[in-house]
């Protein structure tokens, strides 16, 4: 007989709630998430999806429950330091510094993380290599994802949160997000995705959030009802 105990979860949520301006967000979520393992939020507008992330990114705290990271509380003083350490944040807002290069775009982070020499072949991998030296300005929103997505593997940090991160992306940028998830996750990484469109991610979990205003009446509801016309 073994006496080993199972391993620790990464991440667990147990039984966690959110607040936002008074309103319940979230309510008793209880998720556990291993190394190498991934988890897709779906869910209508207004369901919480981000809040979700914001949450586990430490934005905003449970309003019940708790959010373990190692076992330990990730709210706790000195956990919390050391937990933001881990987390690599994607989200629609993309803090990309317009009057620096491309390039100097993904390396201002990657000299922040302490970190040398990934930036370039990081974009070359996202298709960016021959854009290196552009301002950033000069970027469509397609490839202002894909900058990010460069962002994220020079930072190489193991816990992802992406907020909708194929919005704007091509086929092949979509094929792209789902080559580097797979292989962070053979590193045993973590990703957690928030999306609206679909994505291969290979045994994800899948959390679906219920949306927060039950509909009395759908659109096509709406439709029908010639008094409303
Ligand atoms: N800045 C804010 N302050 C207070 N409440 C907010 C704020 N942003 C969002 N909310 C509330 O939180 C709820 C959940 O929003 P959230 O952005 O988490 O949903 P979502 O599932 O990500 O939606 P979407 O699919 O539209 O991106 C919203 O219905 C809104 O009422």
């Amino acid at each position: 007989m073994s006496l080993r105990r199972p391993p620790l979860p990464r991440l667990l949520l147990n039984k966690v709630s959110c607040m936002r301006n008074a309103q319940q967000i979230l309510r008793h979520v209880n998720v556990s998430i291993y190394d190498g393992g991934a988890l897709v939020l779906t869910g209508a507008n207004g369901s919480g999806k981000t809040t979700f992330l914001r949450m586990l990114a430490g934005f905003s705290r449970p309003s019940a429950g708790e959010i373990l990271w190692n076992g330990h509380d990730i709210t706790g003083s000195g956990v919390f330091h050391q937990y933001k350490l881990q987390l690599n944040w994607l989200s629609l807002k993309d803090a990309i510094k317009e009057k620096l290069t491309v390039l100097e775009n993904v390396q201002w982070f990657e000299v922040l993380e302490g970190k040398q020499g990934k930036s370039l072949p990081a974009l070359e991998l996202m298709g960016l290599g021959r854009l290196a030296k552009d301002k950033a300005r000069m970027l469509s929103m397609g490839q202002r994802k894909r900058l990010q997505l460069a962002r994220l593997l020079a930072m190489d940090r193991p816990i992802w949160l992406l907020d909708e991160p194929s919005v704007a992306l091509d086929e092949e940028g979509v094929k792209l997000l789902e080559y580097i998830i797979a292989e962070h996750r053979k590193k045993g990484g973590i990703v957690i995705v928030a999306t609206h469109l679909p994505i291969q991610i290979e045994d994800a979990m899948l959390l679906r959030l219920p949306p927060r205003f039950p509909r009395k009446m759908t659109f096509v509801d709406m439709l029908d009802r010639t008094d409303l016309l």
